[in-house]
């Protein structure tokens, strides 16, 4: 028993929590007009609930004039439960079209908010959650709210202007208490049975809705691997893993389905029980000249109508049950915390022009079992250029997410000028820096669309500069549409390369005060990086400027380079220095230089087996040190 009230308890509080969030989230959300709508509309669904529930009254007043021969007066009444009748199911089509203004505005704003929000998200929350993983949530979510807010306006508030004026007549109408009695009891048992099949259902409903999560998971899985499926001629099996998850999906919705059937029969069988009792007891009472025959069909239009609420009301407990879960994982994504509640600072960069980065013993890792960044310590003095340099997953790009603040260090200091980064605003410090990353992504939108993401205040010269910087207008030039060609999901209709200067322009644009170049060539060919290379190094000159590369030619120019070694800066210096002390850099830059001669050697026609020999032996030996 105690457990029970427990549970209860529980089950009241997270009711008032999400009404709580209901009124806090939802209504808030509403602007006043939309609010002044929705009295409109409830007052609306109220009028009609209450004509309804008045209606049988005309019906047993024409029925009972007619038994006593007032002819005229019972047409009259008839005439007015007919009216009574359609006036209310027209309230409720009226209602329909005032209320679907009102659902719609606050479906739109509910979109927004949860999509702002979810972008608004830490970079690792991003990371950790499958590709549509998220907008599912988001439109689960908003689908739940709306199911709830529908509930409640069309079934919790005609519930109960439709059972007061049911009861209120019923009472004053002098009907006996024998058939109220049975009538109660039908709305108490009727309430309990569908009460415990809502719960019943509410687990298959869980488990059925998870599994249709789980096949669309797998599906935009494929999806988004669409070209290794092909490569890999793998689509047999991708289509029986698809056909699986949705297999289990189906098995759990019939499940679920069985549920509600067999629950729907044992309702069934009680009103058909309770419409049988009260009809019977009602005929005996108007046997007996304790009823009239108007009373025994307001009885029996009662017992239709007391059932058509209830029913109602326990819809509205399956959707307000059903709308909670679909809410669930959107409610939560709701309370987890944005960047910028992680990010409190919010200080600006004062002045102009670039920007000297200092790092001071920065220590960091993804996973606290797994450091990634050990005691990193550099400074970058405004204008200048670092390179940074090393073997793949040293932990170079992990440093410019730091400056970037995509993810916060475990210790240590980044400063630009005398401001730490975790003092600024993430838009201060954002619109300071641009980056050009390893790979790029592009918004589903035209090519001038997405190099003025940068900056959609700049002009046409000031675009066609930053492309002229970035080698994008023999590109442009031989597209057929020129700069309004779409680029095709996240930019695949464009080559790597192409992608690349896209980026590349997109950085120029927005004319930062530091510049974040992540191996911004590696997808280019040899003579388009040397072209682009050199309008870069202009671009980056007077900007302070981090480059990683791989490919060490690109940085010998470089005021300073850093070679990287699994999370620690090994050697510092400027490339003459570094080549003289022999050390990684040394190496690296050897073992490039041999794997270029044998590029060239293989590439030549007719190389002499011996210098191939030669150039490979050279290389195989410096790889080895
Ligand atoms: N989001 C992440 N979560 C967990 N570990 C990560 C994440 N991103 C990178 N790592 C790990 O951190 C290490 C450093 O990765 P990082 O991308 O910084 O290397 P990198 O030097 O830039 O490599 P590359 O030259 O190949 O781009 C790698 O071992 C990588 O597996």
């Amino acid at each position: 028993m105690h457990f029970r009230s427990s549970i209860y308890r529980e089950r009241l509080h997270s009711l008032r929590r999400v009404l709580g969030e209901f009124r806090g989230g939802l209504w808030g959300a509403l602007s006043a007009s939309q609010r002044r709508r929705l009295f409109f509309v409830s007052g609306l669904v109220a009028l009609g609930a209450g004509v309804q529930g008045l209606s049988p009254l005309a019906l047993t007043t024409a029925v009972d004039n007619l038994t006593s021969g007032n002819l005229s007066f019972a047409l009259l009444a008839a005439l007015a439960y007919a009216g009574m009748a359609g006036t209310s199911r027209a309230l409720r089509q009226g209602v329909s079209l005032a209320y679907g203004t009102v659902a719609r505005g606050f479906e739109r704003d509910l979109y927004r908010q949860a999509y702002a929000h979810a972008l608004a998200l830490p970079h690792a929350v991003h990371l950790d959650r499958r590709a549509g993983e998220l907008a599912r949530t988001v439109t689960d979510g908003v689908r739940g709210w709306r199911r709830m807010l529908d509930a409640a306006v069309f079934t919790a508030l005609p519930f109960v202007v439709e059972v007061g004026t049911v009861c209120a007549v019923l009472i004053s109408a002098a009907v006996p208490s024998s058939i109220l009695g049975v009538l109660l009891a039908f709305v108490l048992i009727y309430g309990l049975v569908f009460h415990r099949g809502i719960l019943e259902q509410r687990g298959s409903f869980r488990t059925a809705a998870k599994a249709d999560a789980e096949a669309q998971g797998v599906a935009s899985d494929a999806l988004a691997n669409e070209e290794t499926v092909k490569l890999f001629t793998r689509e047999a099996l991708v289509e029986e893993s698809i056909g699986k998850a949705f297999a289990r999906g189906g098995a759990a919705w019939d499940a679920y389905n069985r549920i509600v059937a067999v629950n729907g029969l044992l309702l069934s069988l009680i009103f058909t029980f309770a419409l049988g009792a009260t009809l019977l007891l009602a005929a005996r009472e108007v046997a007996a000249g304790r009823l009239s025959a108007g009373g025994f069909v307001l009885v029996n239009a009662y017992v239709l109508q007391v059932v058509g609420p209830v029913e109602r009301l326990g819809q509205m407990a399956r959707e307000m049950v059903q709308g909670l879960d679909l809410t669930a994982r959107l409610r939560s994504l709701m309370a987890e915390p944005d960047e910028a509640a992680l990010s409190p600072g919010t200080r600006t960069l004062p002045g102009q022009g670039p920007l000297t980065l200092t790092i001071q013993d920065l220590a960091f890792g993804y996973d606290p079992r797994r450091p990634v960044l050990h005691g990193i310590s550099l400074v970058i003095p405004a204008g200048r250029t670092l390179a940074l340099v090393g073997r793949s997953g040293s932990g170079k790009s992990t440093l410019a997410r730091l400056i970037c603040s995509l993810y916060r260090p475990d210790s240590g200091a980044l400063q630009l000028d005398d401001v730490p980064i975790s003092d600024l605003s993430l838009s201060a410090l954002r619109s300071a820096v641009a980056v050009v990353p390893q790979d790029t992504v592009l918004l589903h939108d035209t090519l001038r669309a997405n190099l003025l993401f940068a900056r959609p205040e700049a002009s046409e010269r000031e675009m066609l500069d930053a492309a002229r910087v970035a080698g994008l207008e023999p590109v442009v030039e031989v597209l057929p549409e020129g700069w309004d060609t779409v680029v095709g999901e996240r930019g695949l209709r464009l080559s790597g390369g192409e992608k690349q200067r896209v980026a590349i322009a997109r950085a120029v644009l927005k004319g930062p005060r530091l510049l974040l170049l992540d191996e911004a060539t590696a997808s280019l060919d040899t003579r388009t990086e040397q072209a682009i290379q050199s309008s870069l190094d202009d671009a980056a000159r007077g900007v302070t400027t981090l480059v990683i590369a791989h490919r060490l030619s690109t940085v010998r120019g470089a005021d300073e380079i850093a070679v990287m070694e699994e999370g620690r800066i090994v050697e510092r210096g400027r490339h003459e220095v570094l080549l003289a002390a022999g050390g990684r850099y040394a190496a690296l830059w050897r073992a490039q230089e041999n794997s270029a001669v044998v590029g060239r050697a293989i590439g030549r026609h007719g190389a002499d087996d011996t210098s191939l020999r030669t150039s490979l032996s050279g290389l195989a030996s410096d790889l080895n040190r």
